[in-house]
């Protein structure tokens, strides 16, 4: 739509948290022994204890194939665990949910990937809209020219706060990466998630826009109380952003400290075979 203004912006407004079901004030995320096996024989978790609190930092570091990724899918009820116990923003994961609970876990839940997946050929505010897919009455999500009011101007809120509400109404193909990540945070960010979850999120970056892009995410999700678990192969984000480092090694649990604490010889051992 060139040349077309893009919405106002109005002033930023208390969003509540989404608060549906689950217990609030419960760890955001309890796991204790858990393992995890795609093919019933070989775990690729191999029990792993973690303890997230709500508004924590925590970055997931680890060797290509240590289980990071398959951890976050496990702890946001994308796979089932095969074995010890999961709790997640007050759910019990242990055994298999219905879509119901999978749904209330990720209604709660922010998602940032390497790849930004946006749809390259809508609006940049369609893509942030689009956060809102799962909500009663989801089609409306599908363009910001469907969508209620109310989303349209959390979107371009949101948009506000990755500094791209002029380019709302821009193809999101028009964008450079660094710029379609930030659209990608609004998107996650829209429905005022309580965790956020990013894997890998600077990755394909350039490591200025790759700056950027983490110390806009972390900095969000500390002005919004959200918890964040981010996995990172570069160890100056993973050290510079997180309140926590969690390592992994062979679907285990290496060590979990501050990143003040991280030695190089705790580094070494995490990426040696
Ligand atoms: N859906 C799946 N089905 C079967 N095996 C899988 C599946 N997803 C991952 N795996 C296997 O689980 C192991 C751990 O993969 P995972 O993606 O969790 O590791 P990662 O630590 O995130 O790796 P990377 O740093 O390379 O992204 C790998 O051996 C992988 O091949």
């Amino acid at each position: 739509m060139p040349g077309a203004a893009p919405p106002a912006v109005s002033p930023p407004r208390a969003r509540p948290v989404a608060d549906e079901a689950g217990d609030v004030a419960a760890p955001m995320i309890a796991a204790r022994g858990l393992r995890k096996s795609y093919d019933g024989r070989l775990d690729i978790l191999k029990g792993v204890d973690l303890a997230v609190s709500p508004g924590e930092r925590v970055a997931l570091i680890g060797a290509n194939g240590c289980g990071k990724s398959t951890l976050l899918k496990c702890l946001i009820a994308l796979h089932g665990i095969s074995g010890g116990s999961l709790s997640t923003m007050g759910r019990d994961l242990s055994r298999p949910v219905g879509p119901e609970v999978q749904r209330q876990v990720r209604r709660q839940t922010g998602f940032v990937f390497q790849k930004h997946c946006l749809v390259r050929r809508r609006t940049v505010l369609s893509n942030v809209v689009h956060g809102f897919f799962g909500e009663a009455g989801s089609w409306r999500a599908f363009s910001h020219n469907l969508a209620p009011a109310g989303w349209r101007e959390a979107a371009m809120e949101s948009l506000a706060e990755v500094r791209l509400a002029e380019r709302a109404l821009a193809r999101a193909d028009s964008l450079s990466g660094g710029q379609q990540q930030r659209v990608a945070i609004a998107r996650a960010l829209v429905r005022r998630p309580r965790l956020l979850i990013a894997d890998e999120p600077a990755a394909s970056l350039d490591p200025v826009s790759g700056r950027n892009v983490m110390e806009l995410f972390t900095r969000l999700c500390a002005t919004h109380g959200i918890t964040l678990l981010f996995t990172s192969h570069d160890m100056a984000h993973a050290l510079g952003h997180a309140s926590r480092v969690v390592a992994l090694k062979q679907g285990r649990v290496l060590f979990d400290k501050p990143p003040s604490q991280v030695t190089p010889a705790d580094l070494k051992e995490t990426f040696d075979d």
